[in-house]
């Protein structure tokens, strides 16, 4: 059993210079993660599909310098310096300063790009957690040849979750699950496990990101989080995640869809309604988000098309279905669901395979 201890680098050697490049994919939840404990430790166990399109692309430069005293960095996004992504980025490397020592002695320049909008509900900080995690692992497998690859990628998604809870589901694909539960027995609090016992029917399966509103939400996952804490309906929330957790692996496994729609759109609706009933209470959903819902629903009673709907912590609707009703499903969208989405923009999106380095 792995333990926090076997993520504390000791061994390294150093270097004058690196860069690297890595990509991460952003992960749409099935069971989702909503309330957390100390230290990135989530309240129950989670789900999720990780995506392929929507992604974040990262090239770290680490140089040495005199003074270890402190974290030293640059950032640019999409081009220029972006002040207001630091703060998150600068707490990234205090929580993980203990298991990657060696950070304080470079300079380290990051320069980010992402598919897709931020802070809008597409969860961003996630691939773009597991993004600059993969860069950190590439210099400390630069400076420890003994890295062993299931290190380099468990400490990898053990660090993305220190930046972002949900970053640690987007080292690996196709479906991740993250915190320890009875059903996946190598699950873990500290890192995403891949789930791999998935039936053909969710092969390349489909994620069309409705994009309702682009604009940065009011209430941020992190706040949201928090508000669990003396929540009313906690502790059978999280019991809830649980049961699901176990019935979605089920239904992943045997290939049953219908099931798999139940369990999806009640953890959406479920999340929102803890949103709904914290104190403070809030909305994200917009007008046109149920708008959207009662129109997926209506199409897959009258055409008995296995399409679904899910939530993020944001309006974006998420419409996921197997690949073979693509067709369909997309000319619905183009018919039906575009005059919903801000300037009829969408993202079409697909299971994907993880993290990559360069
Ligand atoms: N490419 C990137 N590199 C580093 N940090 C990023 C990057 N993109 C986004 N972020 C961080 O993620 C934050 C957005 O996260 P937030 O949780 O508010 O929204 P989200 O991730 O898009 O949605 P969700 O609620 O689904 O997680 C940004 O403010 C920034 O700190
Ligand atoms: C609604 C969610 O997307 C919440 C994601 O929360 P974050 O991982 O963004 O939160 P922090 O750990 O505070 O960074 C559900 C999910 O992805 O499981």
């Amino acid at each position: 059993m792995i333990s926090e201890q076997d993520f504390i680098a000791s061994n390294y050697s150093s270097i004058e210079t690196a860069t690297f490049e890595c990509s991460a994919p952003s992960n749409i939840a099935l069971v989702k993660y909503w309330g957390k404990k100390e230290n990135q430790i989530p309240a129950n166990p989670s789900i999720s599909f990780t995506l392929n399109n929507c992604k974040t692309i990262t090239k770290v430069n680490f140089t040495k310098k005199e003074s270890k005293d402190n974290f030293s960095f640059d950032l640019l996004f999409e081009g220029k310096s972006k002040d207001d992504f630091k703060p998150k980025i600068q707490k990234f490397f205090e929580r993980i300063e203990v298991y990657c020592p060696y950070l304080k002695e470079y300079h380290i320049v990051i320069d980010t790009e992402n598919t897709f909008p931020h802070s809008s509900g597409i969860a961003s900080s996630a691939s773009g957690m597991a993004a600059l995690a993969m860069n950190v692992m590439c210099l400390e497998k630069e400076i420890n040849s003994n890295l062993s690859e299931d290190l380099f990628y468990k400490k990898a998604s053990f660090l993305a979750r220190l930046g972002s809870g949900s970053a640690c589901r987007s080292i690996k694909g196709e479906v991740v699950a993250w915190g320890k539960n009875k059903t996946i027995k190598e699950s873990s609090d500290l890192f995403g496990v891949e789930f791999n016992d998935i039936h053909q029917n969710f092969k390349n399966y489909q994620d069309t990101i409705l994009l309702v509103d682009k604009g940065e939400k009011q209430v941020s996952s992190t706040v949201g989080h928090d508000l669990m804490f003396g929540h009313p309906y906690a502790e059978k929330r999280f019991e809830q995640a649980h049961d699901n957790l176990a019935k979605i692996t089920k239904n992943l496994t045997e290939g049953n869809v219908e099931e798999f729609i139940k369990i999806v759109e009640s953890e959406a609706l479920t999340l929102h309604a803890m949103m709904m009933t914290s104190m403070p209470y809030f909305i994200l959903m917009k007008p046109n988000t149920l708008e959207i819902i009662n129109r997926i629903w209506k199409f897959r009673s009258e055409n008995n098309i296995p399409v679904c709907f899910t939530l993020d912590a944001g309006a974006n609707v998420h419409v996921l279905y197997p690949e073979n009703v693509s067709v369909k499903v997309l000319q619905f969208i183009q018919d039906e669901l575009v005059d919903f989405c801000q300037n009829g923009q969408y993202i079409c999106d697909q299971i994907g395979n993880g993290a990559e380095s360069k």
